[in-house]
């Protein structure tokens, strides 16, 4: 698994948390971080620009999937989305994090600095990036109306 992580300046420790772990991680081939870093000079990047870029580099292939913080993960949630294909959603639970795999077949998690422990999000993105979308499932067809509806 190829998978993005991405932040703006309020979500950028816990990035570079996940970061470390994803490395360590025998299940992920590549990491990808599309910034924010402390060193960049738009350090201070608007959190739409991360959501939109982590997006559109999963729909061109680049990608499988992307973890992406802020301060409450509904910004990079928000701007992901935008993006047509993206299935995206901010889980700080361990069951909204399970279904939004087997459920949603979301591409991209977010989680909020602000709002949630950094060891519980530890545990959740490792959690999350063991599960696997089901294509015969029940949940797939629900899944498609929202592929279809896009036209992706
Ligand atoms: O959490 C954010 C967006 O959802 C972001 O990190 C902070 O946004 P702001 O409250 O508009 O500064």
């Amino acid at each position: 698994m190829r998978i993005i992580v991405g932040a703006d300046e309020a979500g950028v420790d816990y990035k570079d948390r996940i970061l470390a772990d994803l490395e360590a991680d025998d299940r992920i081939t590549e990491v990808i971080d599309i910034g924010v870093n402390r060193a960049d000079a738009d350090f201070t990047r608007p959190y739409p620009y991360v959501g939109i870029a982590a997006g559109e580099m999963i729909r061109d292939g680049k990608a499988d999937r992307a973890i992406l913080f802020c301060g409450t993960g509904i910004g990079v949630a928000i701007a992901a989305n935008k993006v047509p294909g993206i299935r995206a959603t901010a889980a700080h639970d361990s069951f909204s994090v399970e279904r939004s795999i087997l459920s949603n077949d979301c591409q991209v998690l977010t989680m909020g600095q602000r709002v949630v422990g950094v060891e519980l999000a530890r545990r959740l993105a490792k959690e999350w990036v063991g599960y696997a979308f089901d294509p015969s499932s029940a949940s797939a067809e629900k899944v498609k109306v929202l592929s279809d509806f896009e036209g992706c």
